[in-house]
């Protein structure tokens, strides 16, 4: 099935706007984990069966695993979720973005070997280093657009001699000339509220990926009103607030206390 299908059913099935993000930190890992990156997909694992009946999507961030040699736990965490939530989208959130040739190593590590049904990549060098990705039937391909974090402004923000600012160019582009194949999306931080709504303006069907709320601080309620429309899915994240809910024996409950009330805030603010 493809991401966007996948997404919508997951969205529907679990009544969530809520992705959970999978940053392990082998230092932030409970008690009788803790410091152990041979553990990763252990505490993975646990998350995801803690979590699996209340989100949209799951978002592995790549640097946790390669930091630590651990991307043969990724592709352990990615068969396990495939088994055990097959109704559940999984993003690798990679933030590619190379030369063509490149791209296509890229391209095969995210969709053949950790088999992803979506990648985020960087737009900054242009169609082609976006190309290699679009043969992948059904696959989603989410670029980012405006970022969460603070130095997201410093070229994001820059405004362009058309009088758009680069990111609101980057969604032009998204939801126009470069979506032939009709699988791209766009990632706009939680933490940017107004530029949410305008990207929701200038791409009014495009999935947006919506980190920020939680750890950094973006408003949930606020993040639901800009961005989600019922013709435009959001898949809004939240990683180490839910993974470090807690610190004992008993951190899967408390991820899923945390990753319930973020689905309920969500689903209150969508109505
Ligand atoms: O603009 C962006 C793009 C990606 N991210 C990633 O999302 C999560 C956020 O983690 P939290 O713990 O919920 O803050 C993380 O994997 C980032 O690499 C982002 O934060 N902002």
């Amino acid at each position: 099935m493809s991401f966007a299908r996948m997404l919508a059913a997951a969205t529907a099935r679990h009544d969530s706007l809520l992705c959970v993000g999978l940053d392990p930190d082998p230092a932030r890992l409970p008690a009788g984990m803790k410091g152990d990156a041979s553990r990763i997909f252990d505490f993975c694992a646990r998350i995801v069966d803690a979590t699996k009946d209340l989100v949209c999507a799951f978002k592995p961030q790549i640097a946790y695993f390669a930091a630590h040699r651990a991307e043969d736990q990724l592709e352990q965490l990615m068969a396990y979720i495939r088994r055990n939530a097959p109704e559940v989208p999984v993003i690798l959130d990679a933030k590619r973005g190379d030369i063509g040739s490149t791209a296509e190593q890229y391209a095969r590590e995210a969709f053949v070997r950790y088999q992803a049904d979506a990648v985020t990549l960087s737009p900054f060098m242009g169609f082609d280093s976006i190309e290699p990705y679009l043969p992948y039937d059904g696959k989603g391909v989410i670029l980012l657009c405006r970022t969460s974090n603070p130095g997201g402004s410093d070229l994001q923000f820059q405004t362009l001699d058309n009088g758009d600012r680069l990111f609101e160019h980057v969604a032009r582009l998204a939801a126009g000339a470069w979506n032939r194949h009709g699988r791209l999306g766009l990632v706009v931080g939680a933490t940017f509220p107004q530029e949410l709504a305008r990207v929701r303006e200038l791409a009014p069907t495009l999935p947006l990926l919506i980190p920020g709320v939680g750890a950094q601080g973006g408003d949930a309620a606020a993040t639901v009103r800009a961005a989600w429309r019922p013709e435009g899915p959001i898949i809004v994240n939240s990683s180490r607030a839910v993974l470090y809910a807690g610190a004992g024996e008993d951190f899967a409950a408390r991820a899923r206390a945390v990753a319930l009330a973020t689905r309920s805030e969500l689903a209150a603010a969508r109505g």
